[in-house]
């Protein structure tokens, strides 16, 4: 089983690997902006590139880094406008994929509209992390054109859980061209099906588990107001998430607090209180 300590190693790599540099490549986060919410940017979480900004932040951010990329260029294409520097380069970050035993997750969970999206764009600003978000995965998936995109849209509309052979190819597909170690994986395990699926096919165990703890009455307003346009966020879809989520999701969240995982956090609070619990999680093994 993978530990904390083995969380700790393949971050300190990255930061080792990565001193002059800062990258950042996101799921769906531009900086300062909130992740969530379309195709668009869900398919910019496969979309890495080499090029390199200045150093900007301490701690995980260094490890991370690659930067949000321009659509027109490659995962390969060569590090343009890179400063100067003697530092090592991963070469990770060309385009090489990194082993899956190397590969260091940390799910992120709470009901809908709890905030899992909002936070993870702010730990990606500032710990340089990778967020994948199954939700955006699966909505950029269905509207791929691809056989089982109106099976996909029709569960999505619906409230109901994906079968975990296509969640699970999405986010596989997404950590291995991102080239990238650490990974934030929002709104999954959904189920006992996804979680024993995903063990099961990638071998990884999540470092641990950062859990949004919010009442209905709170997420259902938010969901209301989000306003992205979502099929689901209407009142009939968000009373079966909430269903789905106490009978499929909890028993998962459950699981992973028996065995001493779970991080929970309150989050019917503002935004910032919220994050300044949540970036805390992320110092303590960055340092
Ligand atoms: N602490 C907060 N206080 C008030 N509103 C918030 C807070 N956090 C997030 N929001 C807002 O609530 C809505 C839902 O947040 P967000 O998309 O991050 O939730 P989520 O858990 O990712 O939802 P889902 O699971 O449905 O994708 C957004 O409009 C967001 O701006
Ligand atoms: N593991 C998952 C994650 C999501 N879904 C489907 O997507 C919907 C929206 O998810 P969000 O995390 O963006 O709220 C969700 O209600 C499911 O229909 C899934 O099937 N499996």
């Amino acid at each position: 089983m993978r530990s904390r300590t083995t969380f700790v190693r393949a971050l300190r790599q990255c930061l080792e690997s990565f001193q002059g540099q800062s990258a950042r490549a996101s799921a769906g986060a531009h900086a300062g902006q909130v992740a969530k919410g379309s195709a668009q940017t869900a398919a910019r979480a496969v979309e890495i590139d080499t090029q390199a900004f200045p150093w900007k932040t301490v701690g995980l951010a260094a490890a991370g880094a690659t930067l949000m990329a321009p659509t027109s260029q490659s995962a390969c294409a060569p590090a343009t406008e890179a400063p100067a520097t003697s530092a090592p380069i991963d070469l990770s970050h060309a385009g090489m994929e990194v082993p899956k035993s190397q590969r260091t997750v940390v799910f992120v969970l709470g009901g809908p509209g709890s905030g899992k999206g909002t936070q993870c764009a702010k730990l990606v600003e500032e710990f340089g992390l990778v967020h994948l978000s199954a939700g955006d995965l699966l909505r950029a998936h269905m509207k791929s054109g691809t056989p089982d995109g109106q099976m996909v849209a029709d569960m999505i509309k619906d409230g109901k859980i994906v079968p975990s052979h296509v969640t699970i190819s999405l986010l596989d597909k997404a950590m291995a061209d991102s080239g990238r170690k650490a990974f934030l994986i929002d709104g999954f395990p959904r189920n006992e099906e996804n979680r024993a699926a995903f063990e099961k096919q990638t071998q990884i165990q999540p470092a641990f588990i950062l859990f949004f703890d919010c009442p209905e009455k709170e997420m259902e307003k938010r969901l209301l107001g989000r306003n992205e346009g979502r099929s689901d966020d209407n009142i009939d879809t968000i009373r079966k998430r909430f269903k789905v989520f106490l009978e499929s999701s909890m028993p998962v969240i459950n699981h992973y607090k028996e065995q001493g995982k779970l991080r929970s956090i309150t989050a019917d609070r503002p935004q910032d209180t919220i994050y300044t619990e949540v970036r805390k999680l992320f110092q303590e093994i960055s340092v």
